[in-house]
């Protein structure tokens, strides 16, 4: 019996506005965050997906995200679990600060390490790989055994602790991962088969212009 995983990003935060470091810091969304959640929760309630039950951070922009999408897909009372193993990646030191003035002080590339690369951490933060060590269990123990009772589960998470998702899901490389960008409020439909490997993904909706 294959169950159905559909992870999805926050919608922009005051922060993404801001051009700031975020992390384990908790701004909400913006106005364009909550539009982008709506239209991912509209674009799920479209498939006539209903849910068994839903998985969010311990932060409030993904928490909002979550409630969005079930609105939209009619069940704002589900059952939903809030866990800080699928927060945001701990940007350490570096949050608070302007993604552009970290560049200008410490250069493109290394900034670009810092965010994108597998097992580099920022200064006093987390790696995507310490990230992982905190993500994969929690998706082994918590998440991973509905789906594979054929439950449909939501999972409305962040960037970096849904990379670290995807990394295991498509099986991408290190240097794969490296290039990964998730779009805000976008959709990722996961069906799984019943050894957890991935039978189908749909994307629904646009995953070009993340950044
Ligand atoms: O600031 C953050 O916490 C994350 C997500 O917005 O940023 P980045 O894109 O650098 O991973």
């Amino acid at each position: 019996m294959s169950g159905t995983l559909v992870l999805v990003r926050h919608g922009q935060s005051e922060w993404n506005l801001k051009n700031l470091f975020t992390g384990w810091k908790d701004p909400d969304l913006t106005e364009l965050g909550v539009k982008e959640a709506t239209a991912g929760g509209k674009a799920l309630a479209e498939t006539g997906i209903k849910f068994d039950i839903a998985f969010t951070s311990a932060l409030t922009r993904a928490q909002h995200t979550c409630k969005l999408v079930l609105d939209e897909v009619g069940q704002p009372d589900l059952e939903t679990i809030r866990d800080e193993a699928l927060n945001e990646r701990d940007y350490g030191d570096l949050a608070g600060l302007n993604k552009d003035d970290a560049r200008k002080k410490w250069g493109e590339e290394q900034v670009h390490i810092w965010r994108r690369s597998y097992d580099v951490p920022p200064p006093g933060g987390e790696s995507l790989k310490d990230t992982g060590a905190r993500v994969w269990p929690y998706y082994m123990t918590d998440i991973l055994p509905r789906v594979l009772r054929g439950e449909k589960v939501l999972v409305a998470a962040h960037g970096n602790s849904l990379r670290a998702m995807v990394m295991v899901l498509d099986r991408m490389t290190k240097e794969e991962i490296l290039k990964l960008n998730l779009a805000t409020g976008v959709p990722m439909v996961y069906t799984l088969k019943a050894d957890s490997t991935v039978a189908e993904k749909k994307i629904l909706g646009d995953m070009s212009g993340a950044h």
